[in-house]
């Protein structure tokens, strides 16, 4: 390992320690494609990690996107960058990022049932290699292979996360903001429930410095609204068809969001995020095992607590309907 070079130039004093021994933020990505390189790069580029495995089965891909990075590494504080095909690599990751996927397809349940094979194929390597790992994923339709890599681990769900709405509620945030003329982190709004068209906008909840819309408006965010602000969650929704057709798929928002997502783990925050969790039993009456996205409380075991929000009867409604449409269709994927 120690050329004759590095012998001369330093002299080695500790141990040389066995990798599971260090103090470890290693982070694995698995699919190095767009939305796999841009949530890598984020994590590099704003420092929450300094080790990155990129693992994807286009070995020169992963290896392009690997060279690309560590080109860059002196302005990175010279995090040490790998990829590989092998997950042995991969070992002791704290957080494994699933990104792997096949292309677009219009069809649902043909979607999940071509990812649920490529799960088959990677989440029984990332538990070998790493089993005391919190898996994070972000593959689409996110919620349903979330649940489908709970089942495939059987990891304790607090330790199996997905991105869920965490982009919706981002743009949701963005659009409400530029709606109100104030900026972004001066107001509190989420989407709950299902990633895309079957998402939740919690208008009940919707607050600036604490004062809740709501209490201004009665009628925010139903169809009595004289001010329309429904089309706000409107345009939610079309963004990601939107960004599809104009740039094939986005990857800056989510790759900042599970950058943040990331950093609240590693470096136990505490922080809340509307992310995919295991809600059976939370208080919103749904009994399945399903995986939905609710504002959840982050740290180093993954999830800490479900925030129970005071949601009203048509929101809880709306998440109890998506639950069990959830369940009908994990029932077809027989993984039980
Ligand atoms: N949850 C969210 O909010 C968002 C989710 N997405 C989803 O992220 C996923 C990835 O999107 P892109 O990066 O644009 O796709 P992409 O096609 O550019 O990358 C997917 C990568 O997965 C790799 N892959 C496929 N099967 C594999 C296997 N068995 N083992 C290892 N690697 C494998 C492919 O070689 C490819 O490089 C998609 O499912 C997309 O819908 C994208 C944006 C937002
Ligand atoms: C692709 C996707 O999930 C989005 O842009 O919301």
């Amino acid at each position: 390992m120690f050329t004759t070079t590095v012998k001369a130039l330093m002299t080695h004093v500790s141990p040389t320690l066995d990798i599971s021994a260090k103090c470890r933020n290693k982070i694995t990505v698995i699919g190095a494609g767009t939305v796999g390189t841009a949530i890598a790069f984020c994590l590099l580029a704003q420092k929450v990690t300094d080790e990155l495995v990129l693992i994807d089965q286009n070995e020169e891909l992963a290896r392009g996107e690997m060279l690309d990075m560590q080109h860059a590494t002196m302005y990175l504080d010279s995090p040490n960058i790998t990829s590989s095909t092998n997950y042995e690599d991969s070992k002791n990751s704290r957080i494994c990022i699933i990104t792997a996927g096949t292309g677009p397809e219009r069809n649902k349940i043909a979607l999940v049932t071509r990812n649920t094979e490529i799960f088959k194929a990677v989440i029984p390597q990332v538990v070998t290699y790493s089993p005391n790992s919190i898996l994070l994923i972000v593959t689409n339709p996110v919620d349903i292979l979330t649940y489908v890599a709970w089942k495939l681990s059987d990891f304790p769900p607090h330790r199996v996360i997905g991105s869920g709405t965490i982009l919706e509620s981002a743009r949701f945030r963005y659009l409400l903001a530029q709606k109100l003329g104030v900026s972004t982190s001066s107001l509190h709004a989420f989407v709950i429930g299902e990633q895309g068209g079957n998402s939740i906008p919690v208008w009940s909840g919707v607050s600036v410095s604490g004062v809740r819309l709501r209490d201004i408006n009665r009628d925010l965010g139903t169809e009595h609204d004289p001010e329309d602000w429904t089309d706000i969650h409107r345009q939610v929704v079309e963004s990601e068809s939107e960004i599809e057709r104009l740039k094939s798929c986005g990857s800056w928002g989510i790759a900042l969001s599970v950058a943040r997502v990331v950093k609240a783990i590693l470096c136990d925050t505490k922080e809340c995020f509307p992310i995919s969790t295991h809600i059976k039993g939370c208080r919103h009456g749904v009994d399945k095992d399903v995986f939905l996205s609710l504002p959840c409380v982050l740290g180093c075991q993954g999830v800490c607590y479900i925030v129970r929000q005071n949601l009203n009867n048509k929101e809880k409604e709306l998440l109890q309907q998506c639950a069990n449409e959830m369940n009908e269709l994990q029932k077809k994927l027989m993984l039980e």
